[in-house]
């Protein structure tokens, strides 16, 4: 496999193992999310806003309670309903004393409808603001919960106690009872919203919002018209005791969780949701900086790989042209080498020369010093020939112990003078091996490639040059001459 294969093989079973397991997890995570969102966060949610609500419905209950067992109030009443300032003093009183939005009575035998400023109107059976009185006149609780604008107070929204006053007899003399603003709803729906990041908003039967800390679900808003909600609103509407449920739907391209429970002091729907894509945002992050990360150490691990992978191939190359005992290129780097140099010596239209370099009686060096011995001679005849070259000449083990040296842009008559002082300096030179001064000669050919002359042909002359030398004496340069 090539080095280029192995690395893509990388990349992909690296980037694949990388992206599956990033993915698998943010998915398992997000759906865990989701799950605890449908089935915890948002019930749990909005079980804590109804108790908070059925909390501060609790006290005006109360204090409706006291007013309807209240002697004056009832001895009031029973006694004609003389002196409206009376009464009206008292709604006054309880209304500062307890803090009460509104406080009222309404008389079964007058039809008044007293509040703090003595008589506001009187209640009539057809008038449509004033069926609440006549429901909670035939009603068998003691009182009701509803919510309703307060003439009173311009219409504002409130949340009404109606309680039942009887006679000491049991005899029903009228309602009486306190009116809450819905600011404190509402302010605890805002703080649920801003505490929580959630949408919280109230929608009557009818499907208005009544009631909203969202912006996207405003007062006013109908269910029908919401898309996504409208069909919840009527599955909601559908399901047997209203008792609502865990919904979700599509909004702008988001998914959205929401939760519904009915309010029946509030005969209202309680909606509490949530933007799934919010709520995931954290682990969509770090699904971003898990791929980010995924992607630098493939990108180290793939460098690692190739720079491992180059290191080792130069070393395998070089240990594969290079002769281990001389450290000179063996014959496969001059495979290698000698096609560019022939290219670049015809593009130059130069000489290339060569010169065969054979060590005279070698056998009997290794017959008296031992093969380590010649071994030690032959290194060091390396050292000398190269020692007497240029860099730009190759030298190379041909054989046994034989060289080869190659001259770029060298003629005949310069390889001859670079062959004459090669085999000077090995005459010359003394090899010390454990002791012993052995002294050495070579015998070199020389022949220069003719124009167009192939290798094989110009090697031959070379050697045959180089044997010449040998019969001419040993010790000495012969040139072959085209
Ligand atoms: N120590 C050692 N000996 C080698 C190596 N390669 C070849 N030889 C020996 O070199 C000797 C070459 O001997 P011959 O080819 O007979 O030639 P020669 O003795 O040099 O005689 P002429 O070339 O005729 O001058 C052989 O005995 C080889 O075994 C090597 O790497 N190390």
């Amino acid at each position: 496999m090539s080095r280029h294969k192995l690395i893509f093989l990388i990349i992909a079973i690296l980037a694949t193992g990388f992206i599956a397991t990033s993915l698998v997890s943010y998915h398992v995570s997000r759906l865990s999310i989701h799950n605890a969102i449908v089935d915890s966060t948002l019930p749990l949610s909005s079980d804590n806003i109804y108790s908070e609500i059925q909390k501060d419905l609790i006290r005006p209950i109360f204090i409706s309670s006291m007013m309807a067992s209240d002697t004056f109030l009832r001895d009031w009443v029973l006694d004609g309903e003389a002196e409206v300032d009376k009464i009206s003093r008292y709604l006054q009183e309880v209304q500062t004393q307890y803090g009460a939005f509104v406080t009222f009575l309404v008389s079964d035998r007058t039809s008044n409808y007293y509040y703090g400023k003595g008589i506001l109107k009187q209640v009539k059976p057809g008038e449509e603001r004033d069926v609440w009185y006549y429901r909670v006149r035939e009603m068998q609780n003691p009182y009701e919960i509803n919510v309703d604008k307060d003439m009173a107070h311009a219409d504002a929204l409130t949340i009404f106690i109606n309680y039942r006053v009887q006679d000491y007899a049991g005899q029903y003399l009228g309602a009486v009872g306190v009116g809450l603003t819905v600011d404190s709803v509402q302010k605890l729906i805002s703080h649920y919203q801003e505490r929580f990041k959630r949408d919280v908003y109230f929608v009557d039967p009818d499907g208005v919002i009544r009631l909203s800390g969202s912006k996207q679900h405003a007062v006013g808003h109908s269910m029908h018209k919401k898309p996504g909600l409208a069909g919840i609103f009527q599955q909601v509407l559908a399901k047997e005791g209203n008792h609502g449920g865990s919904f979700q739907y599509e909004d702008a391209e988001t998914q959205q969780l929401v939760n519904v429970r009915y309010i029946p002091e509030l005969h209202w729907y309680l909606f509490v949701g949530q933007d799934e894509q919010e709520a995931t945002s954290d682990i969509r992050q770090a699904l971003h900086i898990n791929l980010l990360l995924c992607l630098v150490i493939t990108a180290i691990v793939v460098t690692l790989t190739h720079v491992a992978l180059r290191r080792y191939q130069d070393k395998l190359e070089k240990m594969a042209t290079t002769d281990t005992l001389t450290s000179l290129p063996n014959r496969r780097a001059f495979d290698v080498v000698i096609n560019v140099f022939l290219n670049e010596n015809e593009r130059a239209r130069s000489t290339l020369a060569f010169i065969v370099l054979d060590v005279d009686h070698f056998k009997s060096i290794n017959d008296r010093l031992g093969h380590l011995g010649g071994d030690h001679v032959l290194t060091q005849m390396a050292r000398t020939i190269k020692a007497n070259t240029r860099a730009a000449d190759f030298v190379c083990r041909w054989g046994g112990e034989e060289f080869l040296i190659v001259m770029k842009d060298c003629d005949e008559h310069n390889a001859m003078l670079l062959a004459e002082k090669i085999r000077s300096a090995i005459e010359h030179e003394l090899v010390d091996y454990k002791g012993t001064q052995i002294s050495m000669t070579a015998s070199l050919g020389v022949a220069v490639a003719r124009a167009g002359e192939k290798l094989e042909p110009v090697l031959e002359r070379a050697d045959q040059a180089m044997y010449a030398a040998k019969m001419a004496g040993r010790n000495q340069v012969s040139v072959s001459r085209a």
